[in-house]
């Protein structure tokens, strides 16, 4: 029981104070220290609130069970005199005193009882949790300090405070705050001995795809029928195999008008643990999480993760199930990739190398899964191709491999012009047989190292597809180039230049080797069992080493689309889905009536005729169907006015790439003449040199070297002025270093040719009515000044010589 409200406030408030007291210090600090630096604050607000409340007792009345029967004075006996009285009898003036009477008392005890308790529960505590050594009582105290006595009076008297409360509750508090912290250490100590003893656990790193589908698992079957409380949300880009299972579980269950608009909110676990059960067995799951939580100072208590941070995606997962075997968690992981196979059933994983993760496979993107029927080319090579990997995939075949101490490893090159399929081909393999398909962009791929870190990583049965491949040892062909410049092939596609130019930049494979590249493919450290594909746009540019068998098992080439290609193309772009009936086919998005499936194909047929045999790229054709995808009759009536077109606009831009091929020939033609005529003139120069050095010969000597030093000055300036009009890429840059005027004039005329053709691309009506004043020496250009200046320095070192 509390002996009034006032009483009651200010015992609160004394024990706001002493708590805070505590928070502000170190945990376990001593009790002195607490006291010194704790006994202002603990004064001013107990002054105030004594001033406040006006109450004369500081004590606080504590209501303490106690241990055993207790007892109190009782109601005094009558004495003699009451009860004479009440009998009718004599009255004495003075009665004797009766003896007192205990009885059993159930209210509360005296003050000084309950500080006597407080002191001994608090001596308790301390000694059990080691604060204050052995325990500390008053009597201990007034030892100690011999001013206690003094101190007390005097606060007291002027106080109207009892000084021993606040030694009582210091003590008391201390040893409660270190028992807690006793208890929590106590209770983690108990969590993790069961844990340890009394559970199983398998942890998951945070890159393993493993760790993807535990998550997702969660998520669809646990998290979205519980309601859970705490989840992690994203909207954005999808981090991994998770998000991607559940975007895409979400998309097919959303129906709403922003569908195309908005990608939808995935929900998964967040820190921490997660509870379920499954097949009977308790589980938890723990997302562990980097330290993102930091100690509070005031409290020093962590922040949970989950309310500090969200996941990235890359934590790791420790798996825990009741009981001391792991089998059951083995068993959940299987029902986890059994159900992350469900939901890739009718999509293709398509997994490629992260931004910033060099060294792993991540980004993963789900597509749609490709029929090999949509990918238009020869016939019978398409059934070797699928016979072959048929074949290759086959468990006997791997047996075979490894008994003869054959590498099991099968390494296709798909070759041809750019938008003939060739990464839709791997796209419709990896749907057929049901692999995960690695991409790799070749000219991205930084060095040996990355591109062995990501071989390393690949799974035993999967196709990888390296696209590109002839950026690899790229390096080496231009060095090889720029040493005979008559390998300057100036017929090269543009594309095939545009990649070298990147090269030169620093873009791209600038550090992927091809004995690195080689060495992946079939070095020793090499994944056995996995198909690669490898595409390139030139496949008579790679290198010998690179397409020999075992390396490169088959070439298939993918060329412009034929007859028979374009008339299965039509049909698919035009034929209804397959849920109609049979014997109809539909048009997709036109109002016209269904076409019968004769009428279809005779249309196919008749629109293929009219298309020229292997002259359009598949990706041509696909576009043209596109433009006309609402009627199969507006496709068929304009077909021949768009292969006119189409060839004519090849003609102009294969007209343009030779204009531009012999553009560079001629160049380097000029640059190669320049640089012999040059030479040809240092010959000469240093012929002259030395007979006059021969003829000074027998003069003094400061003569002597008044001659060699003008020469040696000459021959450096004119070798400064040679490697300034040398350009990085190996090519003497057409600077006109003799034949100033005829020089420009050649300049004058490119750039004449370069704008007029660019006009022409870009089909305006440009006329180049302003010839360009080049023929002076005030030059214009910056180019042109430092021609200028370059010639400056030979002339004068000419000069000097003469
Ligand atoms: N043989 C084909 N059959 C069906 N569609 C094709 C074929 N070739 C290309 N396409 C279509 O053209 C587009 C580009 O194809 P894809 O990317 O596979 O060509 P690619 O040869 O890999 O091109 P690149 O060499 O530039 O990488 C795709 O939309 C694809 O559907």
């Amino acid at each position: 029981t509390l002996p009034g409200g006032s009483e009651f406030c200010k015992l609160i408030l004394q024990s706001c104070t002493i708590f805070l007291i505590y928070s502000l210090h170190p945990p376990r600090s001593c009790f002195p220290e607490t006291f010194v630096f704790g006994l202002p604050t603990f004064l001013l607000i107990n002054s105030l609130s004594f001033s406040l409340l006006e109450s004369a007792v500081i004590v606080p009345h504590f209501s303490m069970p106690f241990p055993g029967p207790q007892f109190r004075k009782g109601p005094r006996r009558p004495s003699v005199h009451q009860r004479r009285h009440s009998k009718g009898t004599t009255v004495k003036r003075f009665a004797a005193p009766s003896p007192p009477v205990f009885e059993p008392c159930t209210s509360s005890i005296s003050p000084v009882m309950e500080m006597n308790n407080l002191v001994a529960l608090a001596n308790t505590a301390s000694m059990i949790t080691g604060v204050g050594g052995n325990g500390i009582n008053i009597e201990d105290i007034k030892r100690r300090f011999p001013a206690y006595d003094f101190m007390e009076r005097f606060f007291r008297r002027w106080f109207r405070f009892d000084i021993k409360s606040v030694f009582v509750i210091s003590i008391f508090m201390s040893a409660a705050s270190s028992s807690l912290r006793y208890a929590q250490s106590l209770t983690s100590w108990a969590y993790w001995w069961v844990v340890r003893y009394f559970t199983a656990s398998i942890s998951i790193p945070g890159n393993d795809r493993l760790n993807r589908e535990v998550l997702n698992w969660v998520g669809a079957n646990v998290l979205a029928k519980r309601n859970a409380r705490i989840l992690t949300a994203n909207s954005e880009k999808i981090e991994n195999d998770a998000w991607a299972y559940r975007q895409l579980m979400t998309t097919t269950q959303r129906d709403d008008l922003h569908h195309e608009k908005r990608i939808p909110i995935s929900y998964l676990p967040s820190f921490g643990l997660t509870f379920f059960i499954h097949n009977r067995n308790v589980f938890m799951i723990r997302r562990a999480s980097r330290g993102v939580g930091r100690p509070s100072a005031l409290w020093s208590v962590q922040t949970p993760d989950e309310y500090a941070a969200a996941p990235q995606g890359n934590e790791p997962l420790v798996v825990i199930c009741l009981g001391r075997s792991v089998d059951p968690i083995k068993e959940f992981f299987d029902a986890c990739r059994n159900f992350a196979d469900k939901q890739r059933e009718a999509y293709v994983t398509v997994r490629t190398s992260r931004r910033g993760y060099e060294d792993a496979w991540d980004a993963t993107i789900l597509r749609p899964l490709r029929s090999l029927d949509t990918v238009h080319f020869d016939e019978d090579a398409k059934a070797d191709l699928v016979a072959d990997i048929k074949k290759y995939l086959d468990p006997q075949t791997r047996q075979f491999y490894n008994q003869r101490g054959i590498p099991y490893r099968r390494g296709f090159l798909l070759h041809g012009p750019p938008g003939t399929g060739k990464t839709s081909l791997s796209l419709a393999l990896a749907s057929m047989f049901g692999l995960d398909l690695y991409l790799l962009h070749i000219p991205s791929v930084r060095g040996d190292a990355m591109l062995e870190k990501l071989f390393g990583c690949l799974p035993p049965r999967c196709i990888i597809l390296l696209e590109d491949i002839d950026a690899v040892g790229m390096e080496r062909r231009d060095l090889d180039a720029s040493d005979d410049e008559d390998d300057g092939d100036s017929s090269e596609p543009e594309s095939y230049q545009e990649l070298r130019r990147m090269q030169m930049r620093g873009y791209g494979a600038g550090a992927l080797t091809l004995s690195g590249f080689l060495n992946v493919l079939d070095g020793v450290a090499s994944q056995e069992g996995r198909i690669v594909m490898m595409t390139s746009n030139f496949a008579d540019k790679l290198d010998k080493a690179l397409i020999r068998p075992g390396r490169i098992d088959r070439m298939i080439y993918m060329g412009p689309i034929s007859q028979r290609s374009c008339e299965l193309m039509f049909l698919r772009m035009f034929s209804g889905s397959r849920d109609n009936k049979e014997g109809t086919a539909a048009t997709p998005s036109s109002t016209e009536p269904p076409i019968p499936e004769e009428n279809m194909n005779t249309m196919a047929l008749e629109f293929s005729k009219l298309v020229p045999n292997e002259v359009f790229t598949p990706a041509q054709m696909q576009g043209c169907l596109l433009q006309y995808r609402d009627s199969p009759y507006e496709a068929l009536a304009n077909i021949e006015e768009w292969c006119r077109k189409e060839q004519e606009e090849m003609a102009r831009k294969k007209e343009q790439e030779k204009r531009r091929a012999a553009r560079k020939k001629a160049r380097i033609e000029r640059s190669k003449a320049r640089r012999r005529q040059q030479e040809e003139m240092y010959r000469q120069q240093d012929a002259i040199y030395d007979r006059q050095l021969t003829a000074a010969q027998g003069k003094s000597t400061s003569a002597k070297q008044d001659r060699i030093s003008p020469k040696s000055k000459a021959k450096s300036s004119a070798k400064a002025a040679t490697a300034h009009s040398k350009q990085p890429n190996g090519e003497m840059r057409d600077k006109k270093v003799v034949g100033t005027k005829e020089g420009i004039e050649e300049e004058a005329e490119e750039t004449k040719e370069e704008i007029e053709e660019k006009a022409s691309n870009q089909n305006e009506d440009l006329t180049v009515v302003a010839d360009i004043p080049l023929t002076n020496g005030n030059s214009t250009t910056p180019d042109e000044m430092r021609v200028v200046s370059d010639l400056d320095a030979s002339a004068g070192a000419t000069e000097l010589l003469d």
